[in-house]
């Protein structure tokens, strides 16, 4: 498939690129239990999304985070003190849908030579205010097991060290930080590993989905 794309357009170049962010994510997740990719976004791509992001938080669009789609979740500001806003095809938004086809190529990539079987997936945009966090926890969950893989895509180009926000990785004896780096990507398995986001100091921009079978 790849050599059947005329290089002149750059196409092939761009599908090399991205196939190299996937297997970067992939890799890194088969080594670590946690995948992590730099650039797993363009920086085209993060600043469009971020932007859709910052529009549709000042035009009120966003919830709390643990009321809408999972009304199982306890809607508790000591819990979690996120903002959310669900993606949706439906939106015909040309950003949203680049999102979308991009995470496409990816379960097609990740099926193809991982045999994870995904049939489907959610993603939502998350604004964590300056003070908010999100407290350690699991992704799947108890009662529904249709979440396989957590995925999450931070958008926040001027993040620096005491800024605060990271994601942090309970390993089994370790724990791992993760600074949300506008375009890296974040990939585990959702049953797994517990997680939380340390308190933020600035407003903290993200993409969080988790990839589904059933
Ligand atoms: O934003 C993050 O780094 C993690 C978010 C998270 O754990 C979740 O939404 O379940
Ligand atoms: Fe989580």
């Amino acid at each position: 498939m790849l050599s059947s794309l005329n290089p002149a357009t750059g196409l092939t170049f761009n599908l090399h690129f991205l196939q190299t962010a996937f297997d970067t994510l992939i890799d890194s997740y088969i080594d670590n239990k946690v995948g992590i990719a730099e650039n797993f976004l363009n920086a085209t791509l993060a600043n469009q999304l971020r932007e859709k992001l910052a529009a549709l938080h000042s035009q009120g669009h966003f919830q709390s985070a643990g009321t809408g789609n999972e009304k199982i979740i306890l809607h508790d500001k000591l819990y979690r003190s996120d903002m959310i806003y669900w993606l949706d095809r439906k939106h015909n938004d040309p950003v949203e849908n680049e999102f979308f086809d991009l995470m496409d190529s990816f379960v097609l990539h990740l099926n193809s030579t991982c045999y994870t079987g995904i049939t489907g997936y959610e993603f939502h945009y998350a604004m964590y205010p300056a003070g908010s966090f999100y407290k350690k926890h699991l992704d799947q969950f108890r009662n529904n097991p249709s979440r396989q893989y957590s995925m999450i895509t931070y958008l926040n180009p001027d993040w620096q060290e005491g800024n605060g926000g990271e994601l942090r990785i309970h390993h089994a004896d370790s724990e791992q930080d993760i600074s949300p780096v506008s375009g890296k990507s974040v990939f585990f398995k959702s049953s797994e590993l517990e997680h939380e986001v340390l308190v933020t100091n600035t407003a903290r921009l993200s993409i969080t989905g988790w990839l589904k079978v059933g």
